[in-house]
C-alpha cells in the first residue's frame, strides 16, 4: 500500500465505488444515494453516457444527469464519478465537478480515443481510472496509463473488470487474474479496483470475486448498486441494492502483505523450498517428455509421417483431462497446460524435420 499514489490514502476504510449502472433520473439517484452507507462508501458513480452492444438500446441520459450527480455530491457529500469517453464527455465531467472520471473497457482499447481524452484531460488533478481493454492485452491497458501520464495527469487508478471471451464461461467477462496481477507488478504505484459486478455479470458472485481482489491485495471495489435492481435499465442482472452491498462491504475480509510473526515466516519459508523443488521436478519431467518427442520426431521424419497427430492428441487431452480431475485439478488449468506442452512438443519436432530438410 505505502508505494501507492496518494489519493488512494485518502480515505480511512478500503475505497468503495458504487451506485447505479446508470442514471435514470433524478429521483433514482437521489433514492439510491440516501440507501448507500456513507461510511463505507466514498464514491457515487453513475454512467451517464453507456456505451452498448447493440443498436436502439437505453444508451444513457446524457448530460442532463451531470446535474443529478452533481446534487448527489451537495447533498450526501459523496465524491462522484462517471466515465467518459470523449473529449465532449470530459468537457461537461469537469464544468460539474465531477470527482473521478473513468476510461471504460470499449475506450481503452483505441488508442485514439484514450489519447483524446488524455488530451482533454490535460493537467487535471482529478482521478482517472482506467479500466482494462475488453480484450486480454496488458500492453494497452498500460499504454492507457502511459498516455494520461504524460498530459501530467497524476491521480491516476487502474479498474479491472474483465476480458471478453467468445466462449462463454461462468463470468460475464473472464478476470484472468493474472493479467490484472502482472500490471499491478509493473506499474506497483498505481491503486488497482475490481469491478466485480461486469467480471460476474450477475449478483451471486459478487461477493467471491470482490474477496478474491482483496485476496490480493487490490485497493478497492466499485460494485453496481441500485435500490430496485430488477427495475434497472441497465445491466439488471449484476446489479445489487445498498443493503447487498453493505452486507458484502461488511463481510469482506483485508489481506496484509506480510505478517512479522516468526513462526510464519520459518513456515513458510519451508513450504516455499518445497515449491522450488517440486517446481525443478516439473521442469526435469516436461524436459525429459520432450527428449521423448524428439525421438518420435526422428521416427516421423525417416518415415515420412506429420508432426501433426489430430486423434493422438485428443487421446493425450481426453486422458489428462480425466486424471486431472481425480487430481483435484479443473479441465480448463489441465486444458491449458496440456496445449503448451503439445506446442512445445510439435515444435521441436518441427525444427527435427526442418533440419533435416536443409542440409
Ligand atoms: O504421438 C505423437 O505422434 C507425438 O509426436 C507426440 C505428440 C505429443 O507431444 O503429445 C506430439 C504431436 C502429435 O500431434 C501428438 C502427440
Amino acid at each position: 500500500m505505502s508505494q501507492k499514489l496518494n489519493w488512494i490514502k485518502e480515505f480511512d476504510k478500503p475505497l468503495a465505488i458504487a451506485g447505479p449502472c446508470s442514471a435514470e433520473s433524478e429521483k433514482q439517484m437521489m433514492e439510491i444515494a440516501e440507501q448507500l452507507n456513507k461510511d463505507y462508501v466514498q464514491v457515487f458513480r453513475a454512467g451517464i453516457w453507456k456505451p452498448r452492444t447493440k443498436p436502439n438500446c437505453f444508451e444513457g441520459v446524457g448530460a442532463i444527469g451531470l446535474n443529478w450527480l452533481k446534487k448527489v455530491k451537495d447533498e450526501f457529500g459523496f465524491k462522484i464519478a462517471t466515465e467518459v469517453a470523449n473529449a465532449s464527455h470530459v468537457k461537461l465531467a469537469l464544468e460539474y465537478d465531477v470527482d473521478y472520471l473513468w476510461i471504460g473497457a470499449r475506450s481503452t482499447v483505441n488508442p485514439f480515443t484514450v489519447q483524446e481524452i488524455a488530451e482533454a484531460l490535460r493537467d487535471t488533478k482529478k482521478v482517472v481510472l482506467v479500466k482494462n481493454p475488453v480484450n486480454p492485452d496488458l500492453e494497452l491497458w498500460m499504454g492507457a496509463i502511459e498516455r494520461l501520464q504524460q498530459q501530467n495527469i497524476q491521480n491516476l487508478g487502474a479498474i479491472h473488470r474483465g476480458f471478453s471471451t467468445y466462449k462463454k464461461t461462468k463470468y460475464r467477462n473472464n478476470p484472468q487474474w493474472q493479467i490484472a496481477l502482472d500490471f499491478m507488478n509493473k506499474m506497483p504505484e498505481i491503486p488497482m479496483v475490481c469491478d466485480p459486478s461486469h467480471i460476474c455479470g450477475n449478483r451471486e458472485g459478487i461477493f467471491d470475486v470482490s474477496q478474491q481482489a482483496y485476496n490480493f491485495e487490490y485497493d478497492g471495489l466499485m460494485i453496481e448498486s441500485h435500490h430496485q435492481p430488477d427495475e434497472a435499465w441497465s445491466d439488471a442482472k449484476q446489479q445489487i441494492t445498498p443493503d447487498r452491498l453493505l452486507e458484502i462491504l461488511r463481510k469482506i475480509e483485508l489481506r496484509k502483505s506480510d505478517d512479522e510473526d516468526a513462526f510464519y515466516h520459518s513456515k513458510i519459508n519451508h513450504l516455499r523450498n518445497e515449491i522450488d523443488e517440486t517446481d525443478q521436478g516439473i521442469l526435469e519431467t516436461i524436459a525429459q517428455r520432450m527428449k521423448i518427442a524428439s525421438q518420435i520426431g526422428e521416427l516421423k521424419k525417416e518415415h515420412n509421417v506429420a508432426v501433426f497427430q489430430p486423434d493422438r492428441w485428443k487421446q493425450i487431452k481426453d486422458n489428462s483431462v480425466q486424471q486431472g480431475e481425480k487430481l483435484g485439478l479443473s479441465e480448463e488449468f489441465i486444458d491449458k497446460l496440456v496445449r503448451a506442452i503439445h506446442q512445445e512438443s510439435i515444435s521441436h519436432q518441427n525444427q527435427i524435420m526442418n533440419k533435416e530438410n536443409s542440409n
